[in-house]
């Protein structure tokens, strides 16, 4: 047996290998400590291997799905060999096979997925600065590619929250050992793309990739490559039906740096919690499609302006139509169809898949019916009319509530198949017949005392007491002698007997085979199937974007080709509903007015405003109404962030380092058409150097980078930039002090912020009387300092007065005009004594 094992293990090297012991899985050696450590069972030994105890772990078979549902979560990959042999007639041990393989990015089974999460793989293929990505949802069927440049990778992964990456057995590890998502390498053939192409335009039966946007030679092509194979590898040496390709460009989404969404807590807070966040506000989609699409779009706002104003449009119709209640109760009847789907291409649906399926599509009709028309409508009304034949055949093979899983039958519904029905019969009829050829053969023989009887021994029976023997008929044959009676068969109990006895048996396998068939005459239907689940899962997020818009009074934002970014009394729309008095606050940048800096106490605000700017720009460009009461956007195509100080310790990065890398970043790349939000930038670092940086940093947003920034810092000294550049403002928060406490007003108003509440604070706080008052004296003191000699005289003067032009220097301008060959050797040691004498 264990020869069979490590047979087996050979080929599930980096897995868990759950091996089919009766009723339980062992694991063995290695996997059996970890599995151990991992899911807290004991650790046992028995046996020896080369004289050593064999380790060895094991959970219950029937428990199985919850320990599998931890592995996957703490990023292993298992894989499942079960008994396929007869333990009764086989010789030596049982015959075994890996029959499921389960790695965190190939999840299907609905025990095991989140509702509301994708479950992506990702293949990533590196080439000089450049990186080619494919990834895959294998249970909604979602197939993309996606060249970009290479420094991109920490952002893209952000965006798609891989469960699993693959890579080549070659990339360089570094870049990928830091994170938390399991890395598997796989050779590097794997990633030959021309081998891909070939496979993809085979599977999709295509002569070529044009059709899917790909004509030209991506770097993506070999990620797919390996990554159609790692999935072919995990799911029994089939591929399934694959929905389609999409090809991604940054241009078509405001890209977002991984920082950004961090800071923006689209999905997950900074800590790393589900809640709140913007999604989770958002999020009340009546299905886990919805929601799932929801965190989809949230993470890919649009840069078409067109694209949004239909979705923006298609909101406004809904709250015009005012049935969002209705359409949202009818929506909650509707199943996650998209997995179901995914489930049937992979031929794993389970008998409830195909009973959802079938409830879910009859709902559909009538969801499209009663949903408004125009705009986006008319196509998703036209994709959720799945040809009916789909729903008819499914209600016409399917129990209303069938059993859980086909072996155990109970799941085609009666009338199907005729034979299935006669076989069924057979078994329901049984008690019948009997007593039915009781009574007619005791009237036949006249043997009162007849009795007909089934035992599992012998079978079914007529027994006659030893009195009556001589009435038994000719055609009875005597199966068995007993003490006070002998039991005999007739032909037609016989044929009964067989009929009844492999009755049940051949019901179950028929049940299987028509199954089987339904799921195989489902493939004709995966794209259309498909359809329907987008569409749900559109109109779902629409309904709730129109429910968010009409429960918090979010207006829809216009959008214009001139440079601007105006928001009329804007909300943060997670923290509006945290609290019972939020203050709106408006922003307005154009071509003149480019770069806010902020100033104000710590707790006024300061950061809350700037991340609802960033909000609902990302709001406005995912098509939503947004918490304001006017908004006009000119165009966007990044938002930037570096706020808060995170240590990134695990990533051997200090917060000052951090802050510094994500600013970079910022420098480098954000264009006049971005929003860049700046936090306290410097201060991680000492005070002069903080202040140094974050003026430079400011000015090279104002003069290089020419965006839209917001620029938070307690630095008042840099509020003189205003008198430099026309393109900045200073706007500040506000605190009172009122009676013994201290008022923060939250209310953005224009100009720099008073510095005295530092000291307002600290009195307030408690620091003794005489502290406070000579605090205050030093401030005045230096107050009148900075006004008597410029502000910050002696910090910032020789630092940031304009740097004079550089002259060049007569030496230099000498070295110019001088052409080496056309001087002779004494000219040269001429020119050395006069360059000599300038110096
Ligand atoms: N516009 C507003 N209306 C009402 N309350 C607000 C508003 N803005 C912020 N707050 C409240 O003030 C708290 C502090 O806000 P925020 O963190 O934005 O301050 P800050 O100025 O960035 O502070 P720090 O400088 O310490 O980071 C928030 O948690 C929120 O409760």
């Amino acid at each position: 047996m264990m020869a069979q094992y490590f047979a087996l293990k050979a080929d599930h090297q980096d897995k868990l290998v759950f091996y089919r012991m009766g009723d339980f899985y062992e694991l063995f050696f290695d996997d059996a400590i970890k599995a151990a450590r991992l899911l807290d069972i004991t650790l046992t030994t028995r046996g020896s291997s080369a004289g050593e105890p064999i380790k060895m772990a094991g959970i219950p078979f029937h428990s199985l799905e919850p320990y599998l549902a931890k592995l996957v979560k703490l990023g292993e990959s298992v894989a499942i060999c079960e008994q396929v042999g007869d333990p009764a007639t086989s010789k030596g041990p049982v015959e075994r096979k890996v029959m499921r393989v389960i790695t965190p990015g190939t999840l299907t089974d609905a025990a095991l997925l989140d509702d509301k999460q994708e479950n992506r793989l990702l293949a990533i293929r590196m080439v000089r600065g450049k990186m080619g990505m494919a990834w895959l949802s294998l249970a909604s069927g979602d197939f993309a590619l996606m060249d970009a440049d290479a420094e991109k990778l920490t952002s893209e992964l952000e965006r798609l929250r891989p469960a699993e990456i693959l890579i080549s057995d070659e990339a360089e590890l570094t870049l990928f050992d830091q994170l938390r998502i399991p890395v598997r390498r796989v050779a590097s053939w794997q990633f030959d793309a021309a081998s891909a192409e070939r496979n993809l335009t085979r599977h999709f039966a295509v002569h070529d990739l044009a059709g899917f946007g790909i004509t030209e030679p991506l770097l993506a092509l070999g990620a797919a490559g390996a990554l159609l194979e790692y999935v072919r590898s995990t799911q029994g040496g089939v591929l399934p039906a694959l929905a389609g390709l999409r090809v991604e460009s940054h241009s078509q989404f405001i890209e977002l740096d991984a920082a950004t969404r961090r800071n923006l807590e689209i999905t997950e807070t900074i800590r790393g919690e589900t809640a709140p966040t913007l999604f989770s506000l958002l999020d009340n989609c009546a299905t886990g499609m919805g929601s799932r699409l929801l965190a989809n779009w949230l993470h890919h706002p649009l840069r078409s302006h067109a694209k949004i104003l239909a979705r923006q449009s298609a909101i406004g119709t809904l709250l015009d139509a005012g049935q969002n209640d209705s359409l949202y109760a009818q929506l909650r009847e509707i199943a996650d169809i998209e997995r179901i789907v995914s489930r049937i291409a992979l031929k794993s649906a389970r008998p409830r898949d195909l009973a959802s399926l079938r409830d879910s599509l009859r709902v559909l009709p009538d969801l499209a019916a009663q949903m408004p028309s125009g705009g986006l409508f008319d196509g998703l009304s036209h994709a959720m009319q799945a040809e009916p034949a789909i729903y008819q055949q499914l209600a016409a093979a399917i129990m209303p509530e069938p059993g859980v899983v086909i072996r155990e039958g109970g799941v085609i519904a009666d009338g199907y198949s005729v034979d299935l029905d006669e076989l069924r019969a057979i078994q329901n009829n049984c008690g019948e017949f009997l007593t039915m050829l009781e009574a007619r053969e005791r009237e036949r023989t006249g043997i009162a005392t007849l009795r007909v009887e089934y035992n599992r021994v012998a079978g079914f029976f007529i027994e006659v007491t030893n009195s009556y023997l001589g009435q038994v008929p000719d055609d009875y044959r005597r199966r068995q002698t007993m003490k006070n009676a002998e039991r005999y068969i007739t032909p037609e109990l016989k044929q009964f007997e067989e009929k009844a006895l492999s009755a049940n048996d051949r019901a179950l396998a028929l049940e299987k085979q028509l199954f089987e068939g339904v799921i195989e005459s489902l493939q004709a239907h995966l794209a259309t199937l498909r359809l329907a689940a987008q569409a749900v899962a559109t109109l779902d997020v629409l309904v709730c974007l129109a429910q968010r818009a009409q429960l918090s009074g979010y207006i829809a934002p216009e959008f214009c080709d001139e440079a601007m970014l105006n928001i009329a009394a804007g909300r943060h729309p997670v923290v509006e509903d945290q609290i019972d008095d939020f203050i709106p606050n408006s922003v307005d940048f154009h071509l003149a007015r480019k770069l806010l800096l902020i100033t104000g106490p710590n707790m006024g605000g300061k950061s809350t405003y700037m991340r609802q700017v960033a909000l609902i720009a990302l709001l406005a460009h995912v098509g939503s109404y947004v918490p304001a009461t006017a908004a006009k956007i000119g165009r966007l195509d990044r938002i930037f962030t570096r706020i808060g100080a995170s240590d990134d310790l695990a990533g051997g990065r200090s917060t000052f380092m951090v802050e510094m890398t994500e600013t970079a970043n910022i420098l480098n790349n954000a264009g006049e058409h971005s929003l860049v939000l700046m936090d306290e930038v410097g201060r991680g670092t000492s005070t002069f150097d903080g202040l140094a940086l974050a003026w430079s940093i400011a000015k090279a947003l104002i003069e290089k980078n020419r965006c839209y920034t917001l620029f938070a810092t307690h630095y008042f000294e840099l509020t003189r930039l205003a008198q430099d550049y026309a393109q900045v403002a200073n706007v500040h928060l506000d605190a009172v002090e009122h009676k013994d406490r201290i008022v923060f007003l939250h209310a953005v108003q224009e100009g720099p912020a008073s510095q005295s509440y530092g000291v307002a604070v600290a009195s307030l706080a408690g620091v003794p009387k005489e502290v406070v008052r000579s605090a205050k004296r030093k401030l005045q003191e230096l107050e009148q300092s900075s006004l008597s000699h410029g502000l910050q005289p002696d910090l910032f003067a020789p630092t940031f007065a304009p740097e004079p032009e550089l002259q060049t220097h007569p030496a230099v301008e000498m070295l110019d005009r001088i052409i080496p060959d056309e001087i002779s050797a004494r000219e040269a040691l001429e020119i050395i004594y006069k360059l000599k004498e300038l110096i």
